[in-house]
C-alpha cells in the first residue's frame, strides 16, 4: 500500500462509496438527454464544483429549460448550435458559456460531453466546472495586452485589430468610415523645456480630452510615442473634417497646466475606400498629416 493509501486506510482501486465521492467533485458530472421530440433534461447530474445557485437539481432531472433559461443570452444559441452538430455528427461538444445568477451577475462553466446514440434519443456523458476565476484572470491580462499604460487608451496592436474589423463591416455593408491620425506639434520641445514627466502628463491629459469629445463608437488609440488615431466608423470625410477641427481646436485652447497654446497638434484625416488595403488607407493619413506639419502644424489636412 502507498503512503497515500496507507493514509485513506483502502488500497488502489477499493471500492469506495462512489455516491460519496462524487458528492465531493469539485465539479458536476452527469447525463444529459435528448428526446426525439427536442425535449432535453438531467437522467444523472452530481457534485459540487458548479454550485448551479439558485437552480434546482431535482428540476433538472425532469426539464433542462432550468439551467437553459438562465444562460446568457449571447451563449444560449452557440450553446444550443453545438448540441445539435455534437447530436448530428456525434461529436464531443467542448464549449463555455455563462449563466445568470442574478441581474449583475453570471458565472462562467466549462462544460465536455461525450454524446452516444440511444434508444430514446441522444444521451451525453460530460462534466462541467466553475471556470469564472480563470475567466476574470484571462480578461484581465487580456485588457492588460490590449491597453497603452501611459493613457489607458488602446494600443497600436488593437487599435490595429478595431481598424481592420471596422474595414470589413465598411467594405461589407458599403458604409463610410474615417481614419484620423494625430500628432503633437514640436513635442521635443515641451519635454526639453518641463521634462519628461511633464511630457507624460501633456499625453494623458491629451487622451482624456480625445475621449471626451469623440463619440463612444469611435475608436481611439496611442499608435506610439506622441502620435494618436481615431477611427470613425460610419463617418464621412464631410463629417469627420468638422470634427477633428473641432478637437483641434479644443486642444489649442485647453490648459494643459503649462503656458497655454503651447500645445497643439496636426491632423491627417483618410476616409476609406472600398476594397482598399489598410494600410494603403494608414498610408493615406499618414500623408495627410504630414501636409498639415508642411503647411504649418496646428491644422487639419484630409
Ligand atoms: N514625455 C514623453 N515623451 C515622449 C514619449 N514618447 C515619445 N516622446 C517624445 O516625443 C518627441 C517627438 O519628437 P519629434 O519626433 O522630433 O517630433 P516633434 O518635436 O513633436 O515635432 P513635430 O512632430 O515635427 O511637430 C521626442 O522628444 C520623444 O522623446 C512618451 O511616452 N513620453
Amino acid at each position: 500500500m502507498s503512503d497515500e493509501n496507507a493514509m485513506t486506510g483502502r488500497g488502489l482501486n477499493e471500492p469506495v462509496d462512489v455516491r460519496d465521492f462524487t458528492q465531493r467533485l469539485p465539479g458536476v458530472i452527469f447525463q444529459f438527454h435528448r428526446d426525439r421530440q427536442g425535449h432535453m433534461h438531467f437522467p444523472y447530474l452530481a457534485g459540487s464544483g458548479t454550485g448551479l445557485p439558485g437552480i434546482d437539481r431535482e428540476a433538472l432531472g425532469r426539464d433542462a429549460r432550468h439551467m437553459l433559461d438562465r444562460l446568457d443570452e449571447e451563449d444560449y444559441p452557440r450553446l444550443m448550435a453545438a448540441i445539435e452538430r455534437s447530436a448530428r455528427w456525434g461529436i464531443p461538444i467542448a464549449t463555455k458559456f455563462r449563466l445568470r445568477l442574478s441581474s449583475r451577475r453570471h458565472c462562467w462553466v466549462a462544460l465536455r460531453a461525450q454524446p452516444e446514440n440511444a434508444p430514446t434519443g441522444v444521451l451525453w456523458h460530460g462534466l462541467m466546472i466553475d471556470i469564472t476565476e480563470q475567466m476574470i484572470e484571462e480578461a484581465r491580462l487580456r485588457r492588460l495586452s490590449d491597453t497603452d499604460d501611459l493613457t489607458g487608451l488602446a494600443n497600436r496592436r488593437k487599435l490595429l485589430i478595431r481598424l481592420n474589423e471596422e474595414i470589413a463591416k465598411s467594405h461589407r455593408h458599403g458604409t463610410p468610415l474615417s481614419l484620423l491620425l494625430l500628432d503633437l506639434d514640436y513635442f521635443k520641445r515641451i519635454n526639453d523645456t518641463w521634462g519628461h514627466l511633464q511630457g507624460d502628463q501633456v499625453l494623458s491629459e491629451l487622451a482624456r480630452l480625445c475621449r471626451e469629445r469623440m463619440r463612444q463608437e469611435d475608436i481611439i488609440g496611442r499608435l506610439g510615442g506622441e502620435e494618436f488615431a481615431v477611427v470613425m466608423p460610419l463617418t464621412p470625410l464631410v463629417a469627420s473634417h468638422p470634427l477633428a477641427d473641432r478637437l483641434r481646436q479644443a486642444i489649442a485652447e485647453h490648459d494643459f497646466g503649462i503656458a497655454t497654446g503651447q500645445i497643439t497638434v496636426s491632423i491627417g484625416l483618410a476616409e476609406y475606400r472600398l476594397g482598399e488595403p489598410r494600410d494603403a488607407l494608414i498610408a493615406r493619413a499618414d500623408r495627410s498629416l504630414y501636409a498639415a506639419k508642411h503647411q504649418g502644424r496646428n491644422r487639419v489636412v484630409s
